[in-house]
């Protein structure tokens, strides 16, 4: 592998062992016991689904690799009680702190100013960090095909089990999706960017899903910016949604997510 991707991989494996070193399994678990219970994250939005809405995971993140800064003064608490307000069925909260800018407590933050379930977005490469992400409140786990080897993805996806968490299972290309096809569950991500060379596009889960058996939830993320792409996604079959950078650059997230997902009576015969 190479490219930001392998780079970010190799720093996340020595910041996990800084931690480790830090703070112990056994520390992580008597957090977990002491914590509340995971809140539900495919539920939730199954949910949506369910009430014939579109399951929007609204992202946040300061920055990212491919676009730089993109929210310097994001306020996690009050984004997130605005994504609720708007209708989203979950979050996504970057933990990445070197690529993307977040602080320590951006995920408390935010799952603590409204009742939706937490994706922790971060770059999975160890079985600590899902006893991690569980401690730090997280619902749902990001397990990234494309950064786990067979033998990798199969213990952290049992790990995530174990921890009481979804997970989200992401694939970029056919080969992805067979490995996460593999696996007994879990919701399904096709990542419309390829984390290698930063191309973006919505075909890419428009040529994919063709090959995801039914009763698989598929969620598209990445590059969904316009009401365009939301509508060909949906004319597609699609109804799990995962968006960052759209609500991030927009001076009122919230009104951005409403808008983007509003059915409006002229588009909605397809
Ligand atoms: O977004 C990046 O530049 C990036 C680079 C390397 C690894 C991961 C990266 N992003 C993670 C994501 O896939 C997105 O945060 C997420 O799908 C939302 O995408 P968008 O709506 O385009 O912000």
């Amino acid at each position: 592998m190479n490219g930001v991707l392998a780079r970010i991989l190799a720093d996340k494996r020595a910041e996990v062992a800084r931690k480790r070193a830090r703070i112990g399994l056994a520390d992580l678990e008597a957090r977990i016991a002491g914590g509340a219970p995971p809140r539900g994250f495919a539920a939730s939005l199954a949910r949506a689904v369910e009430r014939g809405r579109p399951a929007v995971i609204a992202e946040m993140k300061r920055a990212s690799p491919s676009r730089g800064m993109l929210r310097s003064d994001l306020d996690p608490a009050a984004v997130a009680r605005a994504y609720e307000r708007a209708g989203a069925a979950a979050l996504s909260v970057l933990t990445d702190a070197g690529y993307f800018g977040a602080h320590a407590d951006d995920l408390a933050h935010a799952r603590a100013a409204c009742a939706l379930p937490v994706l922790r977005k971060d770059f999975m490469v160890d079985g600590y960090q899902i006893a991690e992400s569980r401690a730090m409140g997280a619902d749902c786990v990001l397990l990234i095909v494309a950064a786990l080897s067979p033998e990798g993805l199969e213990e952290l996806y049992a790990a995530s089990q174990a921890y009481g968490l979804d997970a989200l299972i992401e694939v970029h290309d056919a080969n992805e999706l067979e490995r996460a096809l593999a696996l007994p569950g879990g919701l399904l991500g096709i990542n419309n960017r390829d984390l290698r060379t930063f191309v973006t596009t919505i075909d890419r889960t428009l040529e994919l899903v063709e090959c995801v058996p039914p009763g698989r939830f598929v969620i598209t993320e990445s590059g969904i910016l316009g009401r365009d792409e939301v509508r060909r996604l949906k004319a597609a079959g699609l109804r799990g949604f995962l968006v960052g950078e759209a609500f991030m650059v927009a001076a009122d997230p919230g009104a951005r997510l409403a808008e983007l997902f509003e059915e409006r009576v002229d588009e909605s015969s397809g």
